[in-house]
């Protein structure tokens, strides 16, 4: 084997967010804004001499090969300075553990590096894949994206290999949403502490009039079990507010929004937040239920998004059948995130005004087709919920109504026999492998 010419690259074009227009790349965007470009922004970037720690780096960015960025960018996030990449081996400096994913368009690596001796994770994007201005942009993006505390930090250290554009970032120990969603979903307060951590992060993006535009449980990465830190990762696609662009390719149907699924092969459309708020409120459900609201956003094609579509607009008071355990609260704010015209969506943030609420409420009695939904309650909330709370408010209700009728002097004395024999012809009538034993009657009976 020939040992490889450590050389530089500058590149001669000067561009924005989104200027391209490559037919390979994922983000094949389309525009022609151009800006000067200033290669003091970005110090340049080379594996071999690293950067020192900077003193005031919060605790998860202790790695000595971490430089914070500027937090008042004035603007800057938006241009995307000409950066020298050297080229090397990944041996010349660090050793590689073990791949951690395969996407599309890239491997993730854990390595070594072995200067500093810190662990991280290197993206290495096939070169055949994607463009090297590309490859800049999501560097640079997620660089200038790092000091969010909820945005994955990229090191400022990239490099070329014969076959890949890498760059540095933080290790996240427990991967990603998608491998820690159970077929249930999770608990409402974690699904309440993700939320709030992913609005925050989008809403930072948005305020520097950038648009992810792959909002994912595969992007989403998890730092602690109990989800308290979760951080954004992918800035592969993240776009500048009104460029055009063409649809991201290579995504679940269920995360583009309909605005989006409309969109003929190849016609380009104005990059909006509305679209994350979309795929916000898509993530929502699916980390509350286990699994997407629909297959796609399309009225024709899919029934359950055009039950949903009705209920939406108002059509119709019956509430889709996904969505029956949530509150009216949660969906009202699911209305706002998943409306149809995305004029009428709401900002991402939307979702901190429902951070006090329940979000999860049971409608489904604790009959035996009901314990199939979710045969492990502390997986589903709303099981959870009908066994912890369920009777306590059952009981004060029945209270509050006896109150009630001794105080108007009516007799509320009830022939439980009666009741018992009611509820359980209804129940019969409901589930037709019902059981008159279950512990659930029971216990009825006892709490009458
Ligand atoms: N820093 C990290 N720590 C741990 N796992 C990571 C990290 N970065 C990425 N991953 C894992 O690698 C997967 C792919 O990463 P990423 O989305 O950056 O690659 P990609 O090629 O752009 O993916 P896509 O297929 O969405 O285009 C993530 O879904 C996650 O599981």
């Amino acid at each position: 084997m020939g040992t490889i010419e450590k050389r530089s690259f500058s590149f001669r074009l000067r561009r924005s967010i989104g200027d391209g227009g490559s037919t390979n790349s994922r983000n094949s965007n389309n525009n022609s804004s151009t800006c000067t470009n200033n290669n003091s922004l970005l110090s340049p970037v080379t594996s071999a001499k690293l950067e020192v720690p900077n003193s005031s780096a919060s605790v998860s960015r202790r790695s000595s090969i971490y430089k914070k960025p500027d937090k008042d960018d004035s603007g800057i996030i938006h241009i995307v300075p000409d950066i020298e990449l050297p080229l090397m081996t990944f041996s010349d400096q660090y050793d590689i553990e073990k791949t951690l994913a395969e996407g599309c368009f890239a491997r993730i690596l854990l390595a070594h590096h072995r200067p500093t001796n810190t662990s991280v994770v290197l993206k290495a994007v096939h070169a055949e894949l994607a463009t090297l201005k590309d490859f800049q942009k999501e560097f640079h993006l997620n660089y200038q994206l790092s000091h969010h505390r909820n945005i994955l930090s990229a090191y400022n250290v990239a490099f070329q290999t014969k076959d890949y554009y890498v760059f540095a970032m933080e290790h996240a120990p427990y991967g990603d949403l998608a491998a820690n969603l159970g077929p249930h979903g999770l608990h409402e307060s974690a699904c309440k502490t993700i939320s709030e951590q992913l609005s925050s992060a989008l809403g930072f993006m948005h305020s520097k009039n950038l648009v992810h535009r792959d909002l994912k449980l595969e992007n989403v990465l998890v730092f602690t079990p109990d989800f308290s830190r979760v951080k954004l990762c992918d800035f592969g696609t993240t776009t500048k507010k009104s460029l055009l662009v063409h649809k991201v390719k290579h995504t679940w149907t269920s995360c583009v929004p309909p605005e989006v699924l409309e969109i003929v092969k190849n016609e380009r459309f104005l990059c909006m937040p509305t679209s994350d708020s979309w795929q916000f409120g898509i993530l929502l459900f699916n980390i509350l239920t286990g699994s997407p609201p629909w297959h796609m956003a399309d009225w024709v094609k899919d029934a359950q998004y055009s039950n949903f579509m009705k209920y939406e607009q108002r059509k119709t008071t019956k509430i889709p059948d996904g969505f029956r355990r949530f509150s009216p609260r949660l969906m009202r704010c699911f209305r706002k995130y998943l409306t149809h015209d995305p004029e009428d969506r709401c900002k991402v943030t939307e979702v901190m005004k429902y951070m006090k609420d329940r979000w999860v409420e049971c409608r489904i009695a604790t009959s035996k087709s009901a314990m199939l939904i979710s045969p492990n309650p502390d997986q589903d909330s709303c099981i959870y919920l009908n066994k912890r709370e369920g009777r306590l408010s059952a009981d004060e209700n029945k209270l509050k109504l006896k109150r009630m009728m001794s105080s108007y002097g009516l007799d509320n004395s009830i022939d439980q026999t009666v009741v018992r024999s009611r509820v359980i012809e209804w129940l019969s009538t409901c589930d037709a492998n019902f059981d008159s034993d279950i512990e659930s009657l029971a216990a009825l009976e006892v709490a009458n």
